[in-house]
């Protein structure tokens, strides 16, 4: 058995000495099955919560209501869920309450998409009563039987069969499709932070050109923060190069240069991204703005930027152009290294010696005086060590007759 699985086997193991029944299941199974990095091993049975945590020493209960219960094994963190039937979905979003079952196909059969609904046991056999090994074949997202019913359970479902197509490079099944068309204003009960989740791993896959067509197609995008009425920048997204971004930022940055967001704030806002995520978008987007083509860096930009961000303009600006970045990137990486100094720390002088050359009280005009200093180094005007410093600061209060 491949590793992550192999790992996983004592767990199986345990549970069928005690009687009970255990699969491997859901994502694990079917990313081995297409032969792609395998994430999580997740692990259905027909033990309940309460039964699992009594067998392993080392449990945490995060959610045993809904039937799982993490099992550390060997220093490694398994989902294992008892296998089950949802509740009642009347807000289509997944129940409050679960229904434990003993079957395992009961349990396949509430599941989203056939690939996701295949199950293996400890000996690698396969069980798949849904034809999900037929679908992968086909390179199909197929609901486990009536599509419709499957979005009512769970809305958000229709943003995963989209963000799988991101993922995988398959196709909506023509049904399935459909039902995603017919069913896209029931998105709208879904919470932000799900949607967001989605919304990442979709413009991260290698596939997001497509994706992205498919939530203008579907009409999804009617009902995702920021996107009502926004279909043409969706569909002019989706002709951009998303493969070549590497951050999360840069892919915010290059959805709202996509959409002509000139206000970032609001539109990363209404996605609930973290203060963090949004101060670097924005800043990415500001400094695109400032600097209009890839030879338009200078000094004082590419020391504001700092490398990192220069880098990321410079990949945002790639992928909506079609340029590849690796010469703008080769000459901002040669450009930052020839800076005479990459961070205001490493200037040569302080406010306090400043103020104490000067001899006047502290105040804005510092501040001003550094950020002179500062660009002058930057620029080469002047070498970044203090008596020299001190001599062109005089100079420059002489002919400027301003007296800081
Ligand atoms: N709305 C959802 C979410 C999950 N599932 C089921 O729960 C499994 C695990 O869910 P999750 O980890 O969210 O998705 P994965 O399919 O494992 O995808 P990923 O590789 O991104 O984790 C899925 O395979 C699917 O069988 C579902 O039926 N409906
Ligand atoms: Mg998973």
């Amino acid at each position: 058995m491949k590793p992550p699985f192999r790992q996983a086997l004592g767990i199986i193991r345990q549970l069928k000495q005690h009687g009970y029944e255990a699969y491997f299941v859901g994502g694990a199974v079917r990313d081995l099955l297409i032969g792609r990095a395998i994430g999580d091993v997740d692990i259905a049975t027909s033990a309940r919560p309460e039964e699992v945590m009594a067998i392993f020493p080392k449990t945490i209960d995060v959610g045993s209501k809904h039937g799982t219960v993490v099992v550390v094994h060997e220093g490694t963190a398994y989902e294992v869920t008892t296998f089950r039937t949802d509740g009642d979905y009347e807000d289509y979003r997944r129940p409050e309450s679960v229904t434990f079952v003993r079957s395992l196909e009961e349990d396949l059969k509430r599941r989203d998409f056939t690939m996701n609904a295949i199950a293996m046991d400890e000996n690698g056999t396969v069980i798949d009563p849904f034809a999900g090994r037929e679908a992968i074949a086909r390179r199909l997202i197929r609901t486990v039987g009536k599509a419709e019913e499957r979005f009512r359970e769970d809305a958000l479902r229709m943003m995963r069969a989209i963000r799988f197509v991101s993922q995988l490079g398959f196709s909506l099944a023509p049904e399935t499709k459909r039902a995603v068309i017919d069913n896209a204003p029931l998105l709208a009960h879904i919470s932000v932070e799900r949607m967001t989740m989605e919304m990442e791993k979709l413009l991260a896959g290698p596939f997001a050109g497509e994706a992205l067509s498919l939530l203008a197609e579907t009409g999804l995008c009617a009902y995702l923060p920021g996107l009502v009425g926004k279909e043409e920048g969706v569909r002019r997204a989706a002709a951009y190069r998303w493969g070549w971004l590497t951050a999360r930022e840069e892919r915010w940055a290059l959805l709202c240069r996509a959409l002509d967001i000139t206000e970032s704030r609001p539109f990363l806002r209404a996605w609930k991204l973290p203060n963090k995520v949004m101060d670097e978008t924005g800043a990415i987007l500001s400094a695109l703005e400032a600097v209009p083509h890839s030879d338009e860096w200078t000094n004082e930009r590419l020391f504001l930027a700092g490398l990192k961000r220069a880098l990321s303009v410079e990949t945002v600006r790639a992928a909506y152009t079609g340029t590849p970045p690796d010469s703008s990137h080769d000459e901002l990486r040669r450009r930052f290294a020839a800076l005479p100094i990459k961070t205001k720390a490493e200037l040569a002088v302080s406010g306090k010696e400043v103020i104490q050359w000067i001899g006047k009280p502290a105040g804005p005009w510092v501040k001003e005086t550094l950020y002179a200093i500062w660009r002058a180094v930057v620029n080469g005007e002047v070498e970044n060590e203090k008596e020299r410093i001190h001599a062109w600061l005089t100079e420059r209060n002489r002919t400027q007759g301003n007296g800081c």
